[in-house]
């Protein structure tokens, strides 16, 4: 599990040791920790690091220092280092180590931009020291010119290697929102832990990969701000029968998804659901889509039944519905059932406040703004995708609901502030269709969940939904390795990767 803090707590951590006099030994750290990430990546792409060609960019504050002292050891193992000053200050014992190390330097100006833009794209790595959790704002000046250059030569796969120093420049540590212009980074080193900054919105498409160097702040540091789930947290939230289970037991789903309209999203949402592993999988809907469902699932159990008349441990309403008044119906019962429900599409726009955490709301960025606006707030989309964190959290507090809030990386708020930020997913699941198997998946993990009550803490659902965007994510990312994804054939996909991650279970019951 990734635990991430803001950047705003990680500096408060940092106060007492900084008051004990013990700043420049966390440099130290900090900076050996960049050299390394820094120098693997560089022996990786060009074989070695003696002859290789390294800029640093020194803003003026201890961010700067970091990154100034690791690149004095890459000039100590022989890359030849010029560091650009993009303030008039700079840390001045790190510059000295610099220079002692032979390290050039030169300060950037408005005049000569372009050309030391020019000469950073010809680098083999490029670190970037200008701002780190001390920045307010975006890159201004010349390092925004700067930036826009490397920037524009990632796009086109020109850009040197970009390691950034704690957090790409320009990045707000707490949020992830970038006001303007930042760096983007292949690698992110940062420092005593992980920010929340680098989690999510902008900030998360800046940082690239994600190493967290300890700078022994452990005890300093608090509650976590926010949450990312890896591989090893999931086993124990996914269901794996035991022998002493039947179908009852292990958990029936049910499906009030898909309309005449939209018979696909149905389709999508139960084969996911039963990929992931579900004891019985019920269908409600339009008696020509039940056809459908029986043919593609044949261990589907089809009806057109009321919400009120069937047995389930948990509900996926909503994708696909379009405007069928019985499957918006059915979601609104669901929501009112008092049982878990995933609740998606079409189906947020009848959601009121006063839902209950076990309620799943998952809209993209659009439908949040729907969502927000119906319930008074103001918002619009372009300020959710700069500040997801925000209003994640506010739709979950406003309808006491959990919300999954889709996008590049996804969010899982608790009507409490619990936050978790899933990335595994490739831009290639942005196709439609790809939200019904989310949904499926999501409902079978409800469905099929197995943690005492005395367990469930405020954020448990938040955690389920996480673990969902991280199988829907993943299964996304092996399917694209074969061409752009199809959601509709994500099914082998999902069952590959719940064996995997289930395979000690298994074995207990051989
Ligand atoms: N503390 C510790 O123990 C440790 C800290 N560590 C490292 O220190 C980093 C934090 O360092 P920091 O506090 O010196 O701030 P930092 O981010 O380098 O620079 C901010 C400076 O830039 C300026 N500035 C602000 N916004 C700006 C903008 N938009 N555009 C241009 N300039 C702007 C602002 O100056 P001002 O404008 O306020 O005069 C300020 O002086 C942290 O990320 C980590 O890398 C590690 O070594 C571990 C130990
Ligand atoms: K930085």
């Amino acid at each position: 599990m990734i635990r991430a803090y803001t950047g705003t707590a990680v500096r408060r951590s940092e106060a007492p040791l900084l008051a004990a006099g013990r700043g420049g030994e966390l440099m130290q750290r900090a900076a050996y920790g960049l050299y390394a990430a820094a120098a693997a990546s560089l022996t990786a792409r060009r074989g070695r690091i003696y002859g290789s060609s390294v800029t640093v960019l020194a803003g003026s504050g201890n961010n700067g220092g970091d990154a100034l002292y690791a690149a004095a050891r890459l000039a100590r193992r022989g890359a030849a280092a010029t560091a650009v000053l993009t303030s008039a200050a700079a840390h001045p014992e790190a510059l000295a180590a610099f220079r002692a190390q032979g390290g050039k330097t030169l300060a950037l100006t408005e005049s000569n931009a372009a050309a030391v833009s020019g000469a950073a794209l010809a680098a083999d790595a490029v670190l970037d020291g200008v701002l780190g959790t001390g920045g307010s704002g975006g890159l201004r000046g010349p390092a925004r010119i700067l930036a826009e250059a490397l920037n524009t030569a990632r796009l086109q796969g020109k850009a040197p290697l970009v390691v950034a120093c704690d957090l790409p420049s320009g990045v707000d540590a707490d949020s992830g929102r970038v006001a303007g212009t930042c760096l983007q980074a292949d690698l992110t080193v940062t420092f005593g832990a992980v920010k929340t900054g680098l989690l999510a919105g902008p900030g998360a498409a800046a940082a690239g990969e994600i190493r967290c160097i300890d700078i022994g702040l452990g005890p300093h540091l608090g509650t976590p701000d926010a949450y990312r789930l890896q591989a090893e947290d999931l086993a124990g939230l996914l269901p794996v029968p035991t022998p002493a289970d039947q179908k009852y037991s292990r958990g029936v789903l049910g499906v009030a998804a898909g309309s005449e309209t939209y018979p696909g999203a149905a389709l999508m949402a139960a084969g996911a659901a039963l990929a992931t592993g579900v004891g019985m999988l019920r269908y409600l809907g339009p008696a020509t889509v039940a056809r459908l469902i029986n043919l593609a699932h044949p261990e589907a159990v089809c009806s057109s039944d009321a919400v009120a008349d069937i047995h389930v441990q948990a509900w996926v309403a909503g994708p696909g519905a379009g405007k069928d008044e019985d499957q918006r119906r059915r979601a609104r019962d669901a929501m009112a059932s008092g049982l878990p429900a995933v609740i998606d599409a079409d189906a947020i726009g009848v959601v009121a406040p006063g839902l209950h955490p076990a309620v799943i709301l998952t809209p993209h960025a659009g439908e949040l703004t729907a969502l927000l606006r119906s319930l008074g707030e103001d918002a619009d989309r372009a300020e959710i995708e700069a500040d997801p964190i925000r209003y994640a959290r506010l739709a979950a507090a406003r309808t006491g609901a959990t919300v999954l809030l889709k996008g590049w990386a996804t969010l899982a708020a608790a009507p409490t502030g619990e936050l978790y930020s899933q990335a595994e997913a490739t831009p290639w699941l942005a196709t439609a269709g790809s939200g019904d198997t989310l949904s499926g998946i999501l409902g079978a993990l409800l469905a099929t969940d197995r943690t005492p009550d005395s367990e469930r803490g405020p954020g448990h659902y938040a955690r389920l939904a996480a673990a969902a965007a991280h199988l829907h994510g993943r299964a996304g990312t092996l399917a694209a390795a074969d061409g752009p994804v199809q959601p509709s054939l994500l099914e082998p996909r999902i069952r590959a990767i719940v064996a995997n991650l289930t395979k000690q279970s298994h074995r207990k019951f051989k």
